[in-house]
């Protein structure tokens, strides 16, 4: 029989399921040399976010199949460590969903008519009727940050309350935005105008201190802001300093940049912050729910049988996947390389199969374009499953054409996206032992290996630019890798592809497009 460990508090029901096929060990609170002891006896490994999954842990796993995660942020997880091992990583994505949504609401609620601090003076004996005089959220204006599953929830029960809405989420469509009653503005102009602020964003490295002395100075001196998000996308000691100098009227937080939270001046200010322990997902409700969700897929998996929710492998069967693993992997990181080149809101994506691929199954291949396409957006809440429908959602629309014909290669992949900000293509293929090759960038071709870290430009083809290049690169202290520029006619228009050993400091991308002949300019993280 098959070994789990559950290494967090997770609902009786998850456990339930998984002893239909398991003997399950729930061991909560082991220190990481403790969980590296016992690991390699199990093979699956159920958490929430208490356990830290290291590449450490996964390395001593060597039984391990499957990590499952009782909630939606997977970042206490080394999924890329995961992923090389092969173990599949699934999560809930939805489970938690309305309980997030509702602390949030709770929390602006609670801020405005002082209710944690008003019950703390009654319970002291007090009856001060004074000091906890509120404010009404009827008629206010709500900006939301982050438009997805929770970000949506909040907006349609603060329409219900009478709330005017702004939201901010560059890649969200108007049409989905007018949906739900919200006005799509910029970060700016909603940090200006809102009466209250909730951030509903993944902690990635654009959203980290997205909120910072200078957007909290936008606010209005009677504005809050609350984050049931993630901790560090606000910057906590320009928050605590904005609150205690009267420049906003409050904040609640759900979430800090360190938990459990330490030595902070957060805790120092009275009534106008309000501190939860990250209870967002602490329902019954939620707990149930994701409990069940990644336990039935910690069954299924010990079965032999897919994944729903997998974050790093498909949901598909093992012969389909097996046949198809490499193409989807050439299909994600076109999807992503193309999502990176448009920039801003895709809202359409075209992929052309071509030679042998034109007749295989196409679907595996758009689904894992989508998700390339939108690993930007939503990082690892965005699986083989839930693609399609996060696209749709978006406003993107999807065509997928064929051309057996086309022969440069056996079997090659092209990717259209236009966005707000233009249209931009690539193609790639499998070459030798089956290595992705980038084969064309906006119609110029080229034959490169994709690397994690890469700048495009499109320039004119004239001497001594790749050496004005080169030289500035290195004056910011970046090491080229390799580089390769495609034409199609000589002093003519042009593409370079540089593969960089880091990714590029910040500011260096205006520095390039000053350069002579250098037109535009594109960073991309694989
Ligand atoms: N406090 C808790 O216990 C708790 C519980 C559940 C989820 N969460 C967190 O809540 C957040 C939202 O979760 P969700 O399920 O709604 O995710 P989601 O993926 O459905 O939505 C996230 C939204 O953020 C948008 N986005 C991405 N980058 C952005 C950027 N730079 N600027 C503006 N918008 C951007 C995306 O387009 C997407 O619409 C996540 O950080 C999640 O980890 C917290
Ligand atoms: O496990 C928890 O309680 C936190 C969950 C939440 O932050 C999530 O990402 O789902």
């Amino acid at each position: 029989m098959s070994k789990v460990l559950v290494s967090d508090p997770i609902d009786q029901a998850g456990i339930d399921i998984l002893s239909q096929v398991a003997t399950v060990d729930v061991n909560t609170g082991l220190k990481p040399a403790e969980l590296i002891e016992i690991i390699g006896q199990y093979d699956a490994l159920m958490i929430r976010s208490g356990t830290r999954v290291t590449q450490e842990i996964i390395e001593a796993g060597t039984q391990l199949k499957i990590i499952g995660r009782a909630g939606v942020g997977v970042d206490n997880v080394d999924v890329p460590a995961a992923t090389r091992r092969g173990i599949v990583v699934v999560n809930s994505p939805e489970g938690n969903t309305i309980a997030a949504a509702e602390h949030a609401l709770a929390m602006m609620l609670s801020l405005s008519r002082h209710i944690p601090d008003a019950n703390a003076s009654v319970k002291r004996g007090e009856w001060d009727r004074k000091t906890f005089v509120g404010a009404e959220v009827y008629k206010k204006t709500l900006g939301v940050v982050g438009l997805g599953k929770i970000g949506s929830h909040v907006a349609t029960v603060a329409k219900a309350m009478g709330m005017k809405l702004l939201a901010y989420d560059p890649f969200i469509s108007t049409e989905r935005a007018e949906q739900l009653g919200c006005q799509l503005v910029d970060l700016d102009l909603l940090m200006q105008q809102s009466d209250y602020i909730t951030l509903h964003i993944p902690k990635t490295p654009e959203t980290t201190h997205i909120i910072n002395a200078t957007t909290l100075a936008k606010m209005k001196p009677t504005a809050r802001i609350i984050n049931c998000a993630r901790g560090g996308i606000i910057d906590e000691a320009a928050l605590a300093a904005a609150v205690k100098e009267g420049k906003i009227a409050g904040a609640a937080l759900d979430v800090f940049e360190s938990e459990p939270l330490g030595e902070s001046d957060l805790r120092a200010i009275g009534k106008d912050i309000i501190l939860t322990p990250h209870l967002g997902a602490s329902t019954t409700e939620a707990q149930v729910n994701v409990a069940i969700d990644v336990a039935e897929q910690i069954r299924d998996v010990l079965l032999g049988l897919p994944a729903r929710s997998a974050v790093n492998i498909p949901g598909l069967g093992p012969d389909v996947l097996e046949e198809l693993k490499p193409y989807m992997q050439l299909a994600e990181t076109l999807g992503k390389l193309v999502g990176q080149l448009a920039g801003g809101r895709v809202e359409l994506l075209t992929v052309r199969l071509q030679g042998e691929l034109a007749t295989n199954k196409s679907q595996p291949l758009v689904i894992a374009s989508l998700k390339g396409l939108l690993h930007q957006a939503l990082r690892e809440r965005v699986n083989y499953v839930n693609a399609n429908i996060e696209a749709k959602e978006r406003g993107i629309r999807v065509i997928e054409t064929r051309d057996a014909s086309a022969r440069d290669y056996a079997g090659s992949l092209r990717l259209e996206a236009t966005g707000t900000l233009g249209t931009h293509s690539v193609t790639g293929a499998l070459l030798g032992d089956k290595e992705i090759h980038l084969t064309d960038v906006d119609g110029f071709p080229i034959n490169v290996p994709p690397s994690k870290y890469m700048l495009f430009t499109l320039h004119r083809d004239m001497p001594g630019i790749i050496g004005k290049l080169g030289s500035l690169l290195g004056s910011f202290n970046v090491n080229i890798a390799s580089m390769q520029v495609g034409r199609k006619i000589v002093r003519g228009d042009a593409v370079m592809a540089l593969s960089i050993d880091d990714p590029l400091p910040d500011g260096i991308l205006a520095e390039i497009t000053k350069v002579p002949g250098i037109r535009d300019a594109y960073t991309v993280t694989l």
